[in-house]
């Protein structure tokens, strides 16, 4: 059998004291795409960023392809798994195609082809020269989509890469987003508030409660009630909403 991508075991993380990760054991086959859906500061964020060591858990063990990530150093791990944010990151004063270029030129490696990853993210090469105040919220995404793709990295940790988008934009991005995991053979994380999200795009959907996994089950499981009660509270919000639209379509 072949390692997981990722694996969390037992990670454990407090900050002054409050609990954030409470012994957080989760597997991530290469290939899945995985949803982290959770109320406010139930550990998503600090969950996905133990995972490139921007937070040091205090106990337990990440491992990525088999290896602790904590062996390697930590500049060189991040150059294998890709991150996208809400804020996103980009540097105003750059253009698109150096913001691109970034990670691969810091990693000393030779300059990926920009017009491929902006064709890949569905941006036109025009945008290549452009500062990111020059685009707009969804294109600057796509930018840090296609940034986070160029130094080759196969893991992307997405947390809510869509959150400041209009819901035309974001259904969109998210599903360019899921065509191109599916389309690189990626293996995705993604932290999201957005239940209806979670389900829609992803394979499997893992719900934290106070930094401990309650539940972890496919999007038809978690439809069916099937996932226990901290799951089915958070699918009912969504199916209310559809319900409601649904019969104000036939009245
Ligand atoms: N750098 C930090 N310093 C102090 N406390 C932190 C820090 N990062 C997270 N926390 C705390 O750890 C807990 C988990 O936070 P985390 O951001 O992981 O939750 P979350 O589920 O991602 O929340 P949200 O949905 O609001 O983004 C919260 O109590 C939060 O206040």
């Amino acid at each position: 059998m072949t390692a997981p991508a990722l694996r969390w075991a037992g990670v454990a993380k407090r900050f002054d004291g409050v609990v954030a990760l409470d012994g957080v054991s989760l597997d991530v086959p290469a290939g899945q795409f995985v949803a982290l859906v959770g109320p406010s500061g139930s550990g998503k964020s600090t969950l996905l960023r133990t995972a490139n060591r921007l937070v040091e858990p205090e106990s337990g063990r990440i491992e990525l392809d088999g290896a602790d990530v904590a062996v390697e150093p930590a500049p060189l791990l991040r150059r294998r798994i890709g991150y996208v944010f809400q804020e996103i990151g980009l540097f105003p004063h750059l253009s698109v195609a150096e913001n691109i270029v970034l990670p691969a030129r810091v990693a000393g490696r030779s300059a990926p082809d920009v017009a491929e990853l902006l064709a890949l993210v569905d941006l036109p090469a025009e945008v290549a020269p452009r500062r990111p105040d020059a685009l707009s919220g969804g294109q600057r995404q796509r930018v840090g989509v296609a940034r986070a793709l160029s130094t080759g990295a196969r893991l992307m940790l997405m947390d809510e890469p869509f959150g400041a988008l209009d819901p035309v934009t974001r259904d969109a991005l998210a599903t360019a987003v899921r065509a191109l995991h599916d389309r690189l053979g990626l293996t995705t994380v993604m932290v999201t508030h957005d239940m209806a999200e979670a389900l829609l795009l992803a394979d499997r959907v893992v719900v934290l409660a106070k930094g401990r996994i309650v539940a972890d089950a496919a999007p038809a499981t978690l439809l069916a009630g099937e996932a226990g009660a901290e799951a089915a509270a958070l699918v009912a919000v969504p199916r209310a909403q559809a319900e409601r639209l649904a019969a104000m379509a036939r009245a």
